[in-house]
């Protein structure tokens, strides 16, 4: 039997529908806990009760700072944070880069509410609670589990509004077959990057898509008003139309950190083309993000920021950890 430390942020899983108001996060956690049956001890703390869509990068400092906290206290075997699913691959993510134990972090949600005739908070929870407390999925870091299915963080991403699932990408660990957690692989372990220091909550990252007949007035004015990096979700595998690579080079100048990362929702970056595209940008001064969507891409641009990595080592740093 293993103890598991719930933390509440809200989120779907956590709310209910108000007339007239919408739904709205309500539920704490002991409420999500009530009737929940699985072998393992459990206490819960409530963070936050929200819906993900409101989260500041404040606010992802805090549940990062809370699960550290909750992964060092010997008697914790893993960490469950509930979570909306509208932004839940961002905070997943920045658990990943800070992860630094082999305790499991595992985040969950749900896409009915609470007080819906078919929930799927409290599956969603069991689950999470399952894996957090799995022996064999030691060592993996930052985890989302839902519907039946437990990725990595990295690379994961909302692929769906409303299919029960609406996670995709991210490699799946492990999967319910009859009520067993089946686990099927292990993800690479990656040098842990700091805790966020309080400078994240402020740090400006911006992301600008590219589209036909896009202009460079969004970009420009971003650098103008002090963005401290833009990520730039280019077409394809990264391409962008006329005037983007010079903004690029006049952005660079001016000490922002162009990333350049693809609208296209799965596949590397691949600079290839030249006339503005991928290979120009590079050229210009942006650093590819890889197998990193714009997203997730901006929330490693942001901790480094906020670490105050040197503009110069910026591309080096953001390189090893896409
Ligand atoms: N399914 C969900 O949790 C969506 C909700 N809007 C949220 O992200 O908080």
């Amino acid at each position: 039997m293993a103890h598991i430390q719930i933390l509440g942020t809200g989120g779907t899983i956590a709310s209910r529908s108000l007339p007239g108001e919408g739904a709205v996060a309500a539920d704490s956690t002991e409420v999500l806990l009530q009737g929940m049956s699985q072998p393992h001890t459990v206490s819960s703390l409530d963070l936050l009760t929200t819906g993900s869509y409101r989260l500041g990068l404040g606010d992802l400092r805090t549940i990062a700072g809370f699960v550290q906290k909750s992964l060092a206290a010997p008697e914790v075997d893993g960490v469950v944070v509930t979570h909306g699913t509208d932004t839940m691959e961002e905070t997943a993510f920045l658990l990943d880069l800070v992860h630094a134990s082999e305790k499991s972090v595992v985040l969950t949600g749900a896409q009915q509410t609470a007080d819906s005739p078919a929930p799927d908070g409290p599956r969603n929870l069991e689950l999470a609670v399952q894996a957090a407390a799995c022996g064999e999925l030691r060592g993996s870091g930052a985890l989302i589990a839902f519907s039946g299915v437990v990725r990595c963080a990295r690379g994961a991403r909302k692929a769906h509004t409303t299919a029960a699932n609406p996670f995709a990408g991210g490699s799946e660990v492990a999967h319910l077959v009859g009520g067993d957690l089946v686990v099927t692989a292990r993800p690479l372990a990656r040098r842990p990057l700091p805790v966020p220091p309080p400078e994240f909550a402020g740090t400006r990252v911006e992301v600008i898509t590219v589209y036909p007949g896009a202009t460079t007035d969004l970009f420009d004015f971003a650098v103008a008003s002090g963005t401290g990096a833009i990520v730039l979700a280019g077409s394809g595998v990264g391409n962008a139309g006329p005037g983007f690579a010079e903004s690029v080079a006049r952005a660079v100048l001016q000490g922002c950190q162009v990333i350049l990362s693809t609208r296209a929702p799965w596949g590397p970056v691949v600079p290839t083309y030249g006339n503005g595209g991928g290979t120009d940008l590079v050229a210009a001064g942006a650093v590819p993000s890889r197998d990193l969507n714009p997203f997730q891409a901006r929330i490693l641009a942001a901790l480094l920021l906020s670490l105050g990595t040197p503009a110069e080592d910026f591309a080096d740093v953001f390189s090893h950890y896409c």
